[in-house]
């Protein structure tokens, strides 16, 4: 199959970063931004000031308005926006064609993973999962990032790889794409809960601690959902893990540094935060946990703090009063 040509979806953060590499990489590449703005400041002056600040876009990205078929279809809407940006996309456009999706993060009401919202909206399109440690500003910048590529096995994903690589982004291609799926979506909400930590001032014992119990449940909702618990310890579970769950660089990590201060969801919402993934795939979590019996008292934990149910000190008090077991 050829696999030269690139259309990127979303006019944000992660869709020009992502555009960016792959013109950097020198190929061609058409970005679709609904925003008219953003579309003609992206082909007249090079650069997305609102996502992006001042940062010197590649001359060769070529924005649209309208989609672009290409050999590779690159999803980068937040999960919430994904089956509206699909259903605007002619689904021929999409059939036997490799259809990267980028967003971290569960549906609400449907509980979809991205792979099943482009399953039902594209049932002929062949579904990849890019994730891991990757802030749009590095990779925008150039800075050296490696992230998963999952496919699901029965395609060829080391091809795909190759065409998305260039100098400063590295994909590793990998099979479990229900696992990496599942890790970028959890890894958000386990950056609130490091967020509101730091944000009460509990220290960074009680958030190194956080991240441990977390990779721990995340491993056990991964592997319930038909993931592999190996799957974490690369990029897309342990690596970006890491990343959100310790800067405020992550949008849901500072999203969290909020709550833990003691800021409501809707004050912090209506101060204009970010998007943070996190928030709407928390509840999902939740279900989905109850759906496959799965103990996660930090998925748990992170829906009170949201809805404001409880304070953090009372969360941090139910759960270090939790009957004490094994480790593993
Ligand atoms: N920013 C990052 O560093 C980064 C890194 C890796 C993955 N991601 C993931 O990428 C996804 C997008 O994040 P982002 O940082 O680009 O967000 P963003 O807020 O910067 O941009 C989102 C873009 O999507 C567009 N959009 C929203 N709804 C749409 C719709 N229905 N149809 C078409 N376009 C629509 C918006 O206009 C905006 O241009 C998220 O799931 C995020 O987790 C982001
Ligand atoms: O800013 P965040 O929290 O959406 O994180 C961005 C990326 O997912 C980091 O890998």
């Amino acid at each position: 199959m050829r696999l030269e040509t690139v259309t990127v979806v979303g006019g944000g953060a992660w869709g020009s970063a992502l555009a960016q590499a792959a013109a950097t990489a020198g190929r061609p590449v058409t970005l679709i931004a609904r925003d008219e703005k953003i579309v003609d400041e992206i082909n007249t002056r090079h650069t997305n000031t609102r996502y992006l600040g001042g940062l010197a876009l590649d001359v060769r990205i070529v924005a649209e308005s309208l989609f672009v078929p290409a050999d590779i279809v690159v999803m980068a809407v937040p999960a919430q926006a994904t089956r509206q940006a699909l259903a605007a996309i002619d689904p021929e456009f999409l059939a036997r064609r490799p259809v990267v999706l980028t967003a971290k993060g569960l549906e609400t009401g449907t509980l979809e993973r991205q792979s099943e919202i482009l399953g039902a909206m594209a049932p002929l399109a062949v579904p990849y999962v890019l994730s891991g440690p990757s802030f749009a500003a590095d990779v925008a910048a150039g800075r050296p990032t490696a992230v998963t590529l999952a496919g699901d096995g029965a395609s060829d994903t080391s091809e795909l790889a190759a065409a998305l690589a260039g100098p400063s982004l590295r994909p590793y291609a990998a099979d479990d794409r229900v696992g990496v799926e599942i890790a970028g979506a959890l890894k958000n909400v386990y950056a609130l809960a490091c967020g509101a930590v730091e944000g009460a001032g509990l220290g960074f014992s009680a958030r190194s601690a956080l991240m441990a119990r977390a990779y721990a449940e995340m491993a056990r909702i991964v592997t319930a959902m038909g993931g592999s618990a190996t799957t974490l310890t690369g990029l897309a579970g342990l690596g970006d893990l890491t990343l959100s769950c310790t800067t405020p660089q992550s949008r849901n990590y500072t999203f969290g540094l909020a709550l833990g201060r003691g800021e409501s969801t809707q004050e912090i919402l209506a101060g204009g935060a970010g998007l943070a993934e996190g928030v709407a795939t928390a509840p999902v979590a939740a279900e989905l946990a109850e759906r496959f019996e799965v103990d996660a008292p930090l998925v748990a934990a992170v829906n009170q703090l949201l809805t404001g149910v409880a304070s953090i000190t009372h969360i941090v008090a139910g759960l270090m009063a939790r009957p004490l077991k094994r480790e593993s």
